[in-house]
């Protein structure tokens, strides 16, 4: 009855292929819980660009070509820009949340909020916050090398909370950093399809807590508890600082200033919209994800080299070995911003983005995508395409640059953030902080591999969740030598 009732409404149209499904279950244990990425660009050789899964009669569609993702999130982004709803985030009350939100009015208000606060020309203001932090962490390595990646954890949250609402982080510790961190980690372990059975089977969302081994409902609690905390606390803090005068300049201040003359409801709307969309700015920019980029350029240039050495002398021509770099600069260092949209390309940090929905039903090529699919962008596809990128497992940053050494655009790269209406707001951010860091790092360190290093493309392994991240690895960073020193604690004494 079922299946009658499914081929009458898709009018005979069939889905877009893949394993076959089991009854029932469909495809439960098709999907892979670890490098998703790898497992679907591998069944897209075989079923083709377009592969789909079922599972619970829940419809899930990878599309694993750019030209797949244009015409469908981009083209047809009224009908692909949706959430999927995640039962377990639904639990929690995250609804809030721009990253999670369903297509709706109040996602439309929210992202008007971040996209005008992150454009670069709004952005270009926070510049000299971008370039102070990256020289903190020059410091930081000097001091204490063998922390490195402590200290790249809370980086760019340092950078967001600045930016979002004036507020120093406190060390590494810093509660406002770390409640968002959990936040962001339990968002993405109970995202991708199979990770909980919740998500799978809604009915036990209501299994109660006095079942504790299957209940749902303590996690839910927690995850409530700290979502209040990232979408409340700051804000607390901005609204203090009015009062009393000690407000910095953010996004914040700015936001509430700008409502000011408004009254009851309407106010209370604004600052409803505007405290979840700069939580979600902060949930989604304060996790360590960004270090993973910081992590896998180390493992870049652990494994080559002269990588290193091209890029030095780039940076030595520009500073003269008098100053350290700064965003002006950035012009003159092609062979930098190549190494950053390499690493963004050989290690894409969110290899399969994060899943749209559609809100109808659609044909794409003859195939079937029926309203409520969840799909998928495979990035890690395209990104090692080898027809876009010859040899795309091999590290290299000269594919960025034109024959004349300047640096060449490629659109497609922004896929590492995402696709159409939900592309990531905080691209602009996250481009000017990871140039400035690496150029920064470049110009007074160098990356080896030290005495008791890990080393070799099998050293560097990495965890395959919804996030691609290198296990943890040492490595020396060392001084390029007395002059380097000499620049980063003379820049310290400045602050
Ligand atoms: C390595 C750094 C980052 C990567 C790789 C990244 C990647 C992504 C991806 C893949 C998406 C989903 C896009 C889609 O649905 O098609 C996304 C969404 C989002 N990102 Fe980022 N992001 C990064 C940093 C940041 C930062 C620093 C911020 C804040 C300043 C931020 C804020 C957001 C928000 C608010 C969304 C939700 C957008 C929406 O659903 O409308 N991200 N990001």
């Amino acid at each position: 009855f079922f299946a009658i009732r499914d081929f009458q409404r898709r009018g005979g149209i069939p889905y877009p292929p893949g394993p076959p499904p089991l009854p029932l279950i469909g495809n439960l244990f098709d999907i892979p819980k670890e490098f998703a990425w790898l497992q679907f660009s591998a069944l897209a050789k075989k079923y083709g660009d377009v592969i789909s899964f079922r599972v619970f009669g829940q419809v899930i569609v990878v599309l694993n070509t750019s030209k797949a993702t244009k015409e469908l999130f981009e083209k047809r982004g009224e009908i692909y820009s949706d959430r999927p709803t995640v039962p377990f985030h639904e639990m929690m009350g995250w609804q809030w949340n721009v990253t999670l939100a369903r297509y709706t009015d109040d996602w439309r208000q929210a992202r008007k909020l971040l996209d005008r606060g992150l454009r670069p020309g709004a952005i270009a203001a926070y510049r000299p916050l971008q370039e102070t932090k990256a020289r903190v962490l020059l410091t930081q390595l000097l001091e204490n090398p063998n922390e490195w990646e402590a200290h790249l954890g809370y980086l760019l949250g340092t950078v967001i909370m600045g930016m979002g609402y004036g507020y120093e982080v406190q060390g590494r510790n810093d509660r406002k950093i770390d409640v968002a961190r959990k936040m962001a980690r339990l968002g993405a372990d109970t995202v991708l399809p199979g990770a909980l059975l919740v998500n799978d089977l809604p009915f036990l969302r209501h299994i109660p807590e006095w079942l504790p081994w299957f209940s749902y409902k303590p996690l839910a609690r927690y995850g409530y508890d700290i979502g209040q905390e990232v979408l409340h606390a700051p804000m607390a803090f901005v609204k203090e600082g009015i009062l009393n005068g000690t407000a910095q300049p953010s996004l914040a201040l700015e936001g509430l200033q700008e409502m000011e003359n408004l009254k009851g409801q309407e106010r209370e709307k604004a600052d409803e919209a505007l405290a979840g969309a700069l939580a979600s700015m902060y949930a989604a920019g304060t996790d360590t994800v960004h270090s993973v980029f910081i992590m896998s350029f180390f493992v870049a240039v652990l494994l080559h080299p002269a990588i290193q050495k091209i890029a030095q002398q780039e940076l030595d021509m520009v500073t003269k070995r008098e100053r350290l770099p700064t965003f002006e600069d950035r012009p003159a260092l092609p062979f930098v911003d190549a190494i950053c949209k390499e690493v963004l390309r050989w290690r894409p940090v969110v290899p399969l983005a994060v899943p749209h929905a559609t809100t109808k039903d659609d044909v794409y090529e003859g195939l079937f995508i029926p309203k409520g699919t969840m799909v998928f962008g495979n990035v890690w596809a395209m990104f090692h395409d080898p027809e876009m990128y010859p040899e795309p497992d091999s590290f290299i940053p000269g594919r960025f640059l034109n024959a004349d050494g300047s640096l060449r655009e490629d659109p497609l790269l922004m896929s590492a953030f995402g696709f159409g209406k939900r592309i990531c707001p905080g691209r602009h951010v996250v481009d000017g902080t990871f140039f400035i860091i690496i150029a920064s790092l470049l110009s007074v360190f160098n990356i080896e591999k030290g005495q008791d290093a890990d080393g070799g493309p099998e050293g560097f392994t990495y965890i395959g969740g919804a996030i691609s991240r290198p296990h943890s690895f040492r490595c020396s960073i060392i001084p390029r030598d007395k002059r380097a020193e000499e620049l980063i604690v003379a820049d310290s004494l400045t602050r």
